[in-house]
Order: C-alpha cells, then sequence, then structure tokens
C-alpha cells in the first residue's frame, strides 16, 4: 500500500496465514488500515504530550508546595483545577452485552500468561481444569518437613494427608446427608440420583442433592462424577486401579477442579516483543489460539509429547441427557498500552505506529476468525461472539474513550457489529482510579472488567509524586490507606456502575509463585473483598485459589458490600511517603533487594527476550518480576536518589555486586551471558543503570522505552 511501509514478513504473516481465514481482502485492509492509522495517531499522541503535561505541573506543584503541610483538600482542587481530576458525572449502569458466563455470572480464578511462550499459553487455556491433588501434594500448601516431606518417589504419607485435605475439601462443598466422606466406601449413581455407600451400611446422598450434574461410565460403577457449587463444577475421579484410587478406601483416584474459568494471553506486562519478528510471534500464537490449532512439542522428564489445546467433553446427566463440559479458559488478549510505537508498519512521514494501535487491530482480526466460527465448532472461545481486550496503562477517561473509538473503527473495518470488541480496563495508573467511574462511563457498552493492577499502580503512585518526597520502604508502601482505598474504591464504583452479573471486578496478581501455602492463607481476601476474580500466575495456583471460590460466595460478599460507604478519595490521595529517618542498613538492605530484582528480570529481558521471570529476592523467595515490577523497583530507587537517601556511587557498587550474584544464579542456564566481569560493556547491565538514574524522566515511570532500546541494540550486536 502506498503511504504505509510494512515490514515484509509481517505483510505476509498476515496476507498469508490471517486474512485467508476471514472475508477481508489484502488490498482493502491495508487501505483500511493506513486511514485508521492516519486518524488515530495524532489522537495518541496528543494523550499522550497530556499525560506529560499533567505530570510536569504536578511535579512544580510539589516543588512551590510542602504537601503534608498544605492538607489533602488543597491538594485535591489542585489535581482538580488542572484537570487531573474530573467530575465523576451521574450515576449509571454498564449496559454491555453478549458477554460470556465466565465474566458475567461466574466466579473463579484468572490466569495470565506470556502469549510469547507458547508452551505456557497452551498450559494456560487448558488450566480451566487442575488436579486438587497434584496442586496439595506439588507445593508447599501441605509442609515439606519431617514424615509429610515429598520424596523421590511417592510419599504415600504425604499422599494421604492429600487424600484427607480432599475429603475435608468434599466435606466442605458437597457435604453428604449424616455422614462425611471420610465413612464412604463407595460412590455409584442410582435411580437418577448420586449415592454414597457408607461404611456402616447405610447409604445417603447430597445434602442439596441438585449439586449433582453429570457422570461418566456404568451407573454402578461411574468413573467420574461431576458436582456444581458456587457455579464451579468439581470432579471426582473414581479409579481404583490408579496408584492413588488403589490405596483409597472409595477408590477415588483425584479431585479436579475447575480452575482458571478465564485467562489472560498478554502481548504487555509480561512479554518482552521489540521487532516485526517478536511481535510475530506473539501474533502467530494467538492465531493459533483463537483456530485451534497451536501446538507445540514438549520435552519433559525424558518424554516428548504434543501440546494442543483441550476439547470440551460430553458425560451423562442423571437423567440421561447429554451434559457438555468446557475444558478450556475463557481468553481475553491484554494488548499493549498507548505508549510506544514498533515499526513493523512506518505511517506516511516514514514514522513507527503506535504498538497499541498495531495490537488492536492485529489482535481483534484474529479474534474475528472465532466470531465467525460455527456454535459448535470444537474448538471456540466466544460462545456469545464476543472478542475481549484487556487494555492496560491508560490514564483517565480520554483515554478510555480513546480506546472505545479505536474498537470502533476496528470493527467496522472488520466487518464486526458495534460492541463486539470488550474492553478490560486495567485500573493500574493513578489518574483512572481516581477518575474510575468516568472511565467505566466512557466504555458502558464495552467494558467486561476492572482490574485492580496493583504494581503498576504502585509504580505510577511512586513516578506521579516523585517530587513530593522520598517514599517509604517499598514493603510498607503496600500497606498504607492509600492501597486499601484503591482496593475498595475499585471493588464499590464497580458495583454502583452495575457491573455485578455483566462484568468482572478483578484483583492483581499473586506474585510469589512458590509461595503456595501463603497464598491460600492471603488470598481468600480477593473473593471476600468482593471480587469475583483474581490474578493467578500458574495453572497450579489456579486450582488452589479455585478452592478459596468453593469457600466464599462472592456474589453474596457483592450484596454487602454495596451496603457500605464508597472508600475515601482522600485515603486514595494520601502519598505513601517516608515520615522516618532510615538507617543506613535499612537503606542499603532495601537497594540490595530491589537491584538484585532488577538485574536477574532485565538481564534475562534483554539478552533472551523474556518477559516475565522468577528472581530470587534477597531472603531467596522466588518472585514474579514483569515489567509492572520492574517500574516500581526502578522508580523506588530513582526517588531515593532524587532525594538524597543514597548516592549514584552506592547504588552501582551494589548493582556490581548483585551482577556477582545474579550471574550466579543462573549458572545453570546455558544461554546466559554473564554480567559482572565487563559490566561497562553489558547491553543488560545498562539497561538496569539507565532505568535507574534516568528513572525520574521515564515518562510515567515506565520502562518500555530503555528495555525495547536495548534489547533492539542487543539483537543488533549477537545477530
Ligand atoms: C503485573 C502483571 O501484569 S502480572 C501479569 C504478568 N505475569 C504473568 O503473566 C505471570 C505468568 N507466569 C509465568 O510466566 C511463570 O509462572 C513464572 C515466570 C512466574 C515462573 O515460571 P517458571 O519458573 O518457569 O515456573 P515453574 O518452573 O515453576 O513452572 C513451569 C511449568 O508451569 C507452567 N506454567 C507456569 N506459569 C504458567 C502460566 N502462567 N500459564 C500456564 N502455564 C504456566 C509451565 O507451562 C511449566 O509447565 P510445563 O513444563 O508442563 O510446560
Ligand atoms: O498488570 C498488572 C499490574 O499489577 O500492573
Ligand atoms: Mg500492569
Amino acid at each position: 500500500m502506498e503511504g504505509l511501509t510494512i515490514n515484509t514478513e509481517f505483510r505476509q504473516f498476515v496476507e498469508d496465514e490471517v486474512l485467508p481465514l476471514t472475508t477481508l481482502s489484502a488490498d482493502q485492509f491495508w487501505e483500511d488500515v493506513q486511514s485508521l492509522v492516519e486518524e488515530f495517531s495524532p489522537i495518541n499522541a496528543a494523550l499522550l504530550a497530556k499525560r506529560d503535561d499533567l505530570q510536569a505541573q504536578i511535579d512544580t506543584w510539589h516543588k512551590q508546595n510542602d504537601y503534608a503541610a498544605v492538607g489533602i483538600e488543597t491538594y485535591q482542587q489542585f489535581l482538580t483545577d488542572i484537570g487531573y481530576l474530573v467530575d465523576e458525572g451521574e450515576d449509571f449502569a454498564i449496559q454491555t452485552n453478549r458477554v460470556d458466563a465466565e465474566i458475567a455470572t461466574m466466579a473463579g480464578p484468572q490466569l495470565v500468561v506470556p502469549m510469547k511462550n507458547a508452551r505456557f499459553a497452551l498450559n494456560a487455556v487448558n488450566a480451566r481444569w487442575g488436579s486438587l491433588y497434584d496442586s496439595l501434594y506439588g507445593t508447599d500448601v501441605i509442609d515439606r518437613s519431617g514424615k509429610l516431606a515429598p520424596t523421590s518417589s511417592y510419599n504415600p504419607e504425604r499422599g494421604q494427608e492429600v487424600i484427607n485435605r480432599g475429603r475435608k475439601f468434599l466435606d466442605e462443598t458437597l457435604p453428604l446427608a449424616g455422614c462425611s466422606h471420610t465413612e464412604v466406601f463407595e460412590y455409584r449413581v442410582e435411580n437418577e440420583q448420586f449415592v454414597a455407600l457408607v461404611n456402616d451400611g447405610s447409604q445417603t446422598g447430597l445434602k442439596q442433592p441438585q449439586q449433582f450434574v453429570a457422570y461418566d461410565g456404568p451407573e454402578a460403577t461411574p468413573t467420574a462424577l461431576f458436582f456444581k457449587h458456587n457455579g464451579l463444577l468439581v470432579e471426582l475421579v473414581i479409579d481404583p486401579n490408579s496408584s492413588i484410587g488403589k490405596a483409597d478406601t472409595a477408590g477415588v483416584g483425584d479431585i479436579r477442579l475447575e480452575s482458571a474459568l478465564t485467562a489472560i494471553m498478554d502481548c504487555e506486562d509480561s512479554v518482552a516483543a521489540v521487532d516485526s519478528e517478536e511481535k510475530i510471534e506473539v501474533y502467530r500464537n494467538c492465531l493459533g489460539l483463537m483456530t485451534g490449532d497451536l501446538e507445540e512439542t514438549v520435552n519433559k522428564g525424558g518424554k516428548s509429547f504434543v501440546r494442543k489445546m483441550q476439547k470440551n467433553t460430553v458425560h451423562t446427566r442423571a437423567d440421561g441427557m447429554r451434559h457438555f463440559i468446557s475444558r478450556r479458559s475463557l481468553m481475553f488478549i491484554r494488548n499493549v498500552g498507548h505508549l510506544m510505537t514498533i515499526n513493523t508498519i512506518r505511517d506516511s512521514h516514514g514514522a513507527a505506529i503506535p504498538e497499541g494501535i498495531l495490537d488492536g487491530i492485529i489482535t481483534a482480526l484474529i479474534g474475528s476468525i472465532d466470531v465467525r466460527k460455527e456454535l459448535d465448532s470444537e474448538i471456540l472461545n466466544s460462545r456469545e461472539g464476543s472478542i475481549y481486550i484487556v487494555k492496560p496503562k491508560m490514564h483517565g477517561p480520554e483515554e478510555v474513550a480513546f480506546t472505545c473509538a479505536l474498537f470502533s473503527r476496528i470493527e467496522q473495518m472488520l466487518g464486526l457489529s458495534a460492541n463486539t470488541i470488550k474492553l478490560g480496563i486495567m485500573d493500574e495508573e493513578r489518574r483512572t482510579t481516581v477518575n474510575l467511574k468516568a472511565c467505566i462511563r466512557e466504555a458502558k457498552h464495552r467494558c467486561v472488567f476492572i482490574n485492580t493492577g496493583f504494581l503498576d499502580r504502585t509504580g505510577d503512585e511512586i513516578h506521579t509524586s516523585m517530587e513530593a518526597g522520598p517514599f517509604m520502604l517499598k514493603d510498607q508502601i503496600k500497606t498504607q490507606p492509600w492501597i486499601a482505598a484503591y482496593e475498595n474504591w475499585n471493588v464499590d464504583i464497580g458495583l454502583a456502575c452495575g457491573l455485578q452479573g455483566r462484568a468482572q471486578i478483578g484483583k492483581g496478581m499473586w506474585a510469589k509463585p512458590d509461595e503456595m501455602a501463603e497464598m491460600m492463607a492471603v488470598k481468600i481476601g480477593h473473593p471476600l473483598a468482593g471480587a469475583n476474580t483474581a490474578w493467578v500466575p500458574s495453572p497450579t495456583a489456579a486450582t488452589l485459589h479455585a478452592m478459596h471460590y468453593h469457600q466464599v460466595d462472592v456474589f453474596a460478599e457483592q450484596e454487602k458490600i454495596k451496603l457500605r460507604d464508597r472508600a475515601s478519595l482522600q485515603d486514595l490521595l494520601t502519598i505513601p511517603l517516608l515520615t522516618e529517618t532510615l538507617t543506613a542498613e535499612q537503606v542499603e538492605q532495601e537497594l540490595e533487594n530491589n537491584i538484585q530484582g532488577i538485574l536477574g528480570y532485565v538481564v534475562r529481558w534483554i539478552d533472551q527476550g523474556i518477559g516475565c521471570s522468577k528472581v530470587p529476592d534477597i531472603n531467596n523467595v522466588g518472585l514474579m518480576e514483569d515489567r509492572a515490577t520492574l517500574r516500581i523497583s526502578s522508580q523506588h530507587i530513582a526517588n531515593w536518589l532524587h532525594h538524597d537517601l543514597c548516592t549514584k556511587a552506592q547504588v552501582l557498587s551494589i548493582m556490581q555486586r548483585m551482577a556477582a550474584v545474579v550471574d550466579e544464579q543462573n549458572q545453570d542456564d546455558p544461554d546466559y551471558r554473564p554480567m559482572a566481569d565487563d559490566t561497562d560493556n553489558n547491553m543488560a547491565f545498562n539497561a538496569a543503570k539507565f532505568l535507574i538514574f534516568l528513572g525520574c524522566d521515564q515518562p510515567n515511570g515506565y520502562t518500555e522505552p530503555l528495555l525495547h532500546h536495548y534489547r533492539i541494540e542487543q539483537k543488533a550486536q549477537f545477530a
């Protein structure tokens, strides 16, 4: 197309692999892309300029005013005067239609996965169901010491503890009339009813017989029994010949839980994709997920197998009719935000186009393949014919309106009906939080979720108030009034805007992927807080977190929450600034911890293109690190440097020391390139250095510009 310069491989990908699956012609498609880009790029640029302008005014205000002394009302008035805080307007309720039940009326875990990693992405879409037994046996939810410790082969005592916990779960979730599941020696179906035969010779059924949904196999010797509780399915696997089932009094081989109801296929925080080659990788996986053709050969434990997407299954209802069970998570696609540009397409002036616009067009184009499938297709994402896109890092209602306008335009060019593309709003920038109601109003025909991305949100908290003073220790920031207010405010506003029954009110990531016992203790707080979904980092975490939605009836909690007063805006605006003098040791330790995390993450991003990593912290706890956690750590150090809590020399010296620590942590990785010996010339080390030293100047404290720059340089150097 004259005017646009399109990367050749990308053009081939679109024309040879995607467009033939649609009714669109290539010429018309590129012509539409061009006019869309011409229309939307300048608006995108103006929105970014407004971000900078507001930030500059906030910086100046803090330099001229003592935030703590003037009082919160004065600060709030200032934010209103500059248009950062806008009028929230009249009450309204969202009107989003054609929303799948997994989003609108069900409550359960949401798994996030980097879409660039096909092996993980396939695992994620298949994580709709997970083994409770494996999740208990394989994690620290059960004590890992003493007689219960996992051993090189199966530890029967640990196994028995798994079975005990499984029975406890059954008693709590699917209680029997008059006895415990521990007393049952046989489960079967009789006269269209579920029946449990009890050790004392009696037989019983469920306290609530309607919980029984379906079964497999003969009535007298079923191989699987399916039940429903709090909207989620539970499968009792009966297999007396399996290694677990033969030691079980009732032949139960496993308890399987409906787990990740939804999954976010991520193009953003967890992904490193800086050029056409890497964007094509992401889009090709997206295509395979929507067509159902994605496959990956997995080599594991000396065995090799091909991982594919699960197909839905058919079972027998008690009355003999057929019952279908969904086996795949409903997929959202998270696009990148409005900030970055990408030269996969250059406009008629030769400028790289906004990456968010490219993601919007291409992921919706791929999503349109799903929308056009027949309802009885083997692999179908949305039965309601919707395309679910999550948009991150938007600042305020104007940016939400821009996204919606972009989606409308994309729908027109793809021939989709209005509001086919649904919008998940990440509530992860301060200007979106404080204007959340106005943001949702802009998307009232599309909104399918509001999610508190507290990690980016913490980074933005620091950057927005960079000039206000030094921030507290990172762990303390999480305990302050602003964050509790932020979490409650999101739920309060979501409920007031009618999200219940139409959309998700979601909560953020559990960022300690191996600490499952702690997750079980803490993350029940999410459903209790009224969230009908919350993020988990892995399929195992999804299965364990699913237990929380059996323990808590989220929709009942939401009814109670509707009666309380809305969280306080003034608490939200209370900046978590340091109020005490830290010791030199505290400063050093905080820096070491942050720097270890930054280097451990950045080195894999820059050198290997891995956008999400598990990196040990100073106490050797593996933390999920992604762009958002990097934003927090780098902004935190930049803030302390800016306010002289530490010096550049000190930071550099810790970086040098931590580079050696990170090198050692990665010594078993054959693809790893050590940093410590030649930090001056190491691209990853330099990226980390500038993320910190230029942190104050990064747009809203984002990490993408420097990460992209250094990965592109690194790829050029080692090409
Ligand atoms: C601020 C935000 O935006 S948060 C959202 C962004 N973050 C994410 O998306 C987190 C996604 N999670 C991950 O990428 C990973 O779990 C990490 C990086 C945290 C840990 O990865 P690893 O150290 O490789 O995990 P670990 O070795 O414990 O487990 C790997 C296994 O679990 C699976 N797995 C781990 N995470 C996921 C996931 N999110 N989805 C699907 N499968 C997963 C892998 O497929 C692999 O199994 P396989 O060998 O059968 O393929
Ligand atoms: O995207 C999620 C976040 O916490 O940031
Ligand atoms: Mg984020």
